[in-house]
């Protein structure tokens, strides 16, 4: 597996800082980003107009390293400045671009526009002028190239302070990732992401990118119970507890078994049906990891079996319906046991409420409502993240918007909980299960449903084997 670092700006500038100190200066920092982006630019420049649009900071600074690199390997490059140049380092840079520098009045028409406004010192809106200038200019040109960030978004939250914004082709990551490379709603903007390394050291860090995961197969002489025993809480509607069952079945774990009355049609043959007493499919030693949420419904039957799962101290998954009824008594009262929640951003809001958490941005939800449950918390949604207490945040390349269909949640908690299961701890099952669940909707393409995203989830899994 691998964990790449998603930093704040303020983390950034101090990895920055840390590589001034031991010798590299801000202006070798600043060559490399610029050269490293016209790189890039480079590959898809060939006979195109570049126009550069340069801020009073470091991101300006950058553009006029890129102006400069693209301009020697005979690309046709305009710039414009939105003002003078501020830092010392972006004046310097200024000053080694070897051609014209234009004011921001003037539109200039090309192909490609490399928007170097503002980086991950933006501290407030764009003002009128600069805001006009990059969407005027967005609009007369064909690919349009945010470096570091768009301008206007904030780096920790992926706010866009302006409203409006241009879509973007690509967006070059200078050094490392940042948050808003991942969170919404800037993450619908930035096109192709890009890291330009900068041979920066970042050594702890708030936030990794989770790449593809390195489950493990089966023992030599695995049997069904070894390989991970898994019971999903039936509820009123049956369909989401089925749907779950058919993605556990396939991501991992050796034994799945549905808890409930259920004669649905649609249960398939190799799923277990227990319709015994809750209380004693949950107290089985062989049984690992227990899902509750899918179909439960609220009423006070779907109350009395939510109970008895925390009562069991079996590690659990909790979604869908169980996340309107989970309270703070029922984790004082029973095992701590480090759980899992798998919310929807409505479901993110009800949980805050039920545990007094008071924050405004979804990763600070997710942060709090880990550290006060001690569960893990994936956040879904188009900007999924995964927390857990003590622990970087979690983020993720963005999954397939197709997967906006009803019942691809369950589908996600029973691959969690599978990964549980299998022997994964809560942190590692939830983050593997956000992966897969992205790739097996990759592999599907549009349009598929979530009995085919569930029935695809050992495809996902093969690509890690
Ligand atoms: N510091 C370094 O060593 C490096 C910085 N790099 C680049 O530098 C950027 C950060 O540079 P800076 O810290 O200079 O910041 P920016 O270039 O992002 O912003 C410049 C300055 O503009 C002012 N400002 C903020 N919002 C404004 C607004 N809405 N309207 C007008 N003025 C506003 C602030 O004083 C801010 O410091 C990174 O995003 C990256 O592109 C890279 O070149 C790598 C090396
Ligand atoms: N636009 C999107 N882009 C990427 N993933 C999405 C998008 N919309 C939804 N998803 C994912 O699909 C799943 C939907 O889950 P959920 O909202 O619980 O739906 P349901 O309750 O119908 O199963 C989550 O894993 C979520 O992250
Ligand atoms: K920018």
């Amino acid at each position: 597996m691998t964990l790449e670092p998603v930093l704040t700006a303020e983390e950034m500038r101090a990895a920055e800082q840390r590589a001034i100190t031991a010798g590299t200066s801000e202006w070798e920092l600043l060559q490399s980003a610029g050269k490293g982006c016209a790189a890039e630019i480079t590959a898809f420049a060939n006979g195109k107009r570049v126009t550069v649009l340069c801020g009073p900071g470091n991101n300006g600074g950058d553009g006029y390293v890129i102006a400069e690199a693209l301009r020697k390997k005979g690309v046709s490059v305009r710039v414009v400045a939105l003002t003078e140049a501020e830092t010392p380092t972006a004046a310097k840079a200024r000053d080694c671009y070897n051609s014209d520098v234009e004011s921001a009045h003037s539109d200039v028409e090309g192909d490609i526009l490399v928007d170097c406004l503002f980086g991950t010192g933006l501290s407030r809106p764009l003002d009128p002028d600069a805001h006009h200038l990059l969407m005027r200019n967005a609009a007369l040109h064909q690919t349009v190239v945010a470096v570091d960030l768009p301008s206007g978004v904030v780096s920790n939250t992926g706010e866009i302070l302006n409203g409006e914004l241009p879509k973007y082709d690509y967006t070059f990551a200078l050094g490392s990732w940042k948050n808003a490379h991942f969170l919404m709603p800037s993450s619908a903007l930035l096109g192709k992401r890009i890291r330009v390394g900068l041979g920066l050291e970042f050594g702890d860090v708030s936030g990794h990118l989770f790449g593809k995961p390195a489950p493990t197969p089966p023992d030599f002489n695995a049997h069904k119970y070894s390989r991970g025993m898994v019971a999903i809480v039936g509820g009123e509607m049956h369909g989401a507890a089925i749907l779950a069952s058919e993605a556990a079945m396939r991501a991992g774990a050796g034994y799945v078994k549905l808890a409930g009355d259920t004669e649905h049609p649609a249960v398939p043959a190799d799923l277990v049906v227990d319709p015994g007493p809750l209380e004693e499919v949950l107290g089985d030693k062989r049984l690992d990891a227990v899902l509750i949420g899918p179909g439960l419904g609220r009423n006070d039957t779907a109350k009395a079996k939510l109970e008895a799962v925390f009562v069991s101290g079996k590690p659990a998954v909790f979604d869908a319906d169980a996340l309107h009824l989970i309270t703070p008594a029922m984790f004082e009262t029973s095992e701590r046991r480090c759980h899992v929640l798998t919310p929807h951003e409505g479901e993110l809001a009800v949980l805050c409420e039920a545990f007094g958490i008071d924050r405004n941005t979804k990763l600070e939800k997710a942060r709090k409502l880990a550290e006060t449950t001690g569960c893990v918390v994936a956040a879904k949604g188009a900007d999924t993240i995964v927390a857990a207490p003590s622990a970087p945040i979690r983020f993720f390349k963005p999954a397939s918007s197709w997967l906006s269909a009803a019942g691809t949640g369950d589908v996600l908690a029973g691959v969690v909980v599978s990964r549980m299961a299998a022997g994964e701890p809560p942190l590692e099952a939830a983050s593997q299960a956000v992966w897969l669940h992205g790739e097996a909707a990759r592999q599907l393409g549009p349009a598929f449903t979530a009995g085919e995203l569930a029935r695809q989830m050992r495809h996902a899994l093969a690509t890690c084997l």
